[in-house]
């Protein structure tokens, strides 16, 4: 990869040439000049759709919502970033919803979510953010989570600790559950089954006690909440692998954890994560989380029907 050109493409500079840094060190250097990365321009266009009506479409269900500026965001995204790497993979959330096929490979691989709260900002409910991870071999390398309303820039990359708008992050070290705030969400899953786990689930840890819970509606921002030490954890059964492929670097980076519901280690492509400050308050909340199934974002196209 001749990386001084990429460089210039990308209008900013290495600290170093050496040919051994990672691409993902490239994104960090250009993140701090966020002009360069499409998230803060992509931010721009959500910021500016919610003057405007809204087209609301649905996808699986009448609350899974999409609206033309995901699918405008997800395209700028895709555009912006494929001219200076088209060697690369994508995964994007409304591709996916188009019928492109989510697989994830060794390859170097861009995973977007362009509008993560999607029902926020149909309700103009102010957190919405654009995430864009970037993985390789499957491992996530970098992240960025631009909460547009907020204008709070969340970066990290592997190795290199987190920010937000340049500020860096650090988790909190509370052990204490019962000092802890937990954030979860409802899903879109309103199947009387699934909604009684989620309660059930969420009773438990409430009642453990916790000092509260809380969900902003975008696991993006809940993760990177988590990373800035103003909650304990996020966990959720439902999300997809483009809401949390930015953040859950972000969550790392500033001395967090990420794990499957079960204990197990974190699965990129699950559909289930908890992250938190440390093993300590992330083991308490597995105990409680009562798990229910939801199909891989790998599993075959015919298993999802
Ligand atoms: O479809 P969207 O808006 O991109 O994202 C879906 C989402 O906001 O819904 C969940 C709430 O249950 C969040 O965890 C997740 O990020
Ligand atoms: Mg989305």
């Amino acid at each position: 990869m001749e990386f001084k050109r990429i460089c210039h493409r990308f209008g900013c500079c290495l600290r170093s040439t050496d040919p051994r840094d990672s691409l993902s060190e490239l994104l960090l250097s250009c993140s701090r000049n966020t002009e360069q990365i499409p998230t803060r321009k992509a931010g721009g266009i959500i910021r500016e759709a919610l003057e405007n009506e809204v087209n609301v479409m649905q996808k699986s269900s009448s609350v899974d919502l999409v609206t033309k500026t995901d699918q405008q965001v997800e395209q700028f995204i895709f555009t912006s970033i494929r001219e200076k790497f088209p060697t690369h993979s994508f995964i994007g959330e409304e591709s996916v919803a188009a019928g492109q096929p989510c697989v994830l490979t060794d390859n170097p691989t861009w995973i977007i979510d362009p509008v993560d709260g999607t029902t926020n900002f149909v309700h103009r409910f102010p957190f919405v953010a654009v995430s864009i991870g970037f993985v390789v071999k499957k491992e996530p390398e970098f992240g960025v989570v631009y909460s547009c309303v907020e204008d709070k820039m969340y970066t990290g990359k592997k190795g290199k600790g987190a920010y937000c708008n340049g500020l860096p992050l650090q988790v909190t070290d509370q052990t204490d559950i019962n000092q802890s705030i937990i954030t979860c969400e409802f899903g879109s899953d309103r199947s009387p089954e699934v909604v009684d786990k989620i309660f059930s689930t969420m009773r438990k840890i409430l009642c453990i006690p916790v000092h509260g819970l809380r969900g902003v509606g975008t696991a993006a921002t809940n993760m990177s909440l988590v990373a800035s030490g103003v909650v304990e954890a996020y966990f959720e059964i439902g999300i997809h692998c483009w809401d949390i492929a930015a953040a859950a670097v972000i969550v790392t980076e500033a001395g967090g954890v990420v794990m499957n519901v079960d204990g197990g280690p974190f699965d990129l492509m699950s559909r289930r994560i908890v992250a938190a400050n440390n093993k300590t308050i992330a083991a308490r909340i597995v105990k409680e989380i009562d798990i229910f199934p939801a199909k891989r974002d790998d599993a075959p196209v015919e298993e999802k029907q």
